[in-house]
């Protein structure tokens, strides 16, 4: 199966599918995003939700509960002894807090995903929470994430397809898996190498693709040209002899080209910036420099 049935969106080229990412703080706005979206129509939009997520944490919506409970004890002109009451009761909220924490991240989780979806419209929206030693923002514990990712993909928004890092924890990915599954949402395992390219790139494909998931993705930095060419060896080897769709790409300047011509090796997507929103990785261009190496 092609990654384009297996996402359901016709082919009308022969090229890859191109994906742009949203990378929007909790003050960014979605309007101009969606209107530059709409105005350069890529096939998907990736969710890079780590550049939310962790502004609504346990740890962070806690401290804001507690912030303004202070806030409120330093305005009263209160005695020594009231203090320490009304401090212990903040204590006591804590417990509160946490006990009423999975219905309430639920409940933001859902509002984010809301928020993605009303502005992209009839996009396919791709899941992506990446971890910073994976090129990403993302700071939560990885029970945070499998957590994250498991309420969006339940928030009744379709998903077009959900990223799981490889170097998540096993049982975690496992959750993550089977609920993606219930909801018929495509798994897109993924690696990245920030540093440099392994050695044995097949090896660790195909130990990928071992794993119960339908689309892998490799991302790797070159230190030379050498390994450019290797990451389009790699590719073409494996596409030739598996059935699971792959992304690959080299990143970096060295392996712009890789997000070019990429897709005649085998790797079925390639991720470009909207032209005037930030590129999510080192060495990505923009949809009309990837469209102009196209012509
Ligand atoms: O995995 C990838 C690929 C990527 O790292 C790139 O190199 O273009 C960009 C990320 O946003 C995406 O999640």
């Amino acid at each position: 199966m092609t990654l384009r049935q297996l996402l359901h969106i016709p082919a009308t080229t022969e090229k890859p599918l191109i994906a742009v990412p949203l990378m929007l703080g909790p003050t960014g706005k979605l309007t101009p995003f969606a209107q530059k979206l709409q105005a350069q129509n890529p096939d998907i939009v990736e969710w890079r939700a780590d550049y939310i997520a962790d502004d609504f944490s346990q740890a962070v919506v806690w401290q804001q509960v507690k912030a303004g409970a202070q806030a409120e004890l330093n305005q009263k002109n209160v005695s020594t002894m009231t203090e320490a009451k009304m401090l212990a009761e903040i204590d006591n909220a804590k417990q509160e807090f946490l006990a009423n924490w999975p219905m309430m991240n639920q409940q933001v989780i859902k509002e984010l995903t809301a928020a993605v979806f009303n502005s992209v419209g009839e996009f396919p929206v791709l899941l992506t929470y990446r971890t910073q030693s994976q090129g990403g923002k993302g700071e939560m514990s990885p029970v945070e994430v499998a957590t994250f990712l498991t309420f969006a993909l339940q928030s009744g928004y379709p998903f077009a397809a959900v990223d799981i890092e490889y170097t998540m924890p096993e049982e975690l990915r496992a959750k993550v898996i089977t609920t993606a599954r219930q909801q018929q949402v495509p798994v897109i395992l993924s690696y990245h190498d920030m540093n440099q390219t392994p050695d044995d790139l097949h090896a660790q494909l195909v130990d990928m693709a071992r794993s119960d998931i339908d689309v892998i993705k490799l991302a790797v930095m070159p230190q030379n040209d050498n390994d450019v060419d290797r990451l389009l060896s790699a590719t073409r080897a494996f596409s030739e002899s598996q059935d699971k769709p792959l992304i690959t790409m080299s990143m970096g300047q060295l392996g712009e080209k890789t997000r070019i011509i990429g897709y005649q090796f085998g790797s079925e997507l390639t991720f470009a910036a909207l032209d005037g929103t930030p590129i999510s990785a080192p060495g990505q261009i923009s949809i009309s420099e990837l469209l102009q190496a196209w012509q």
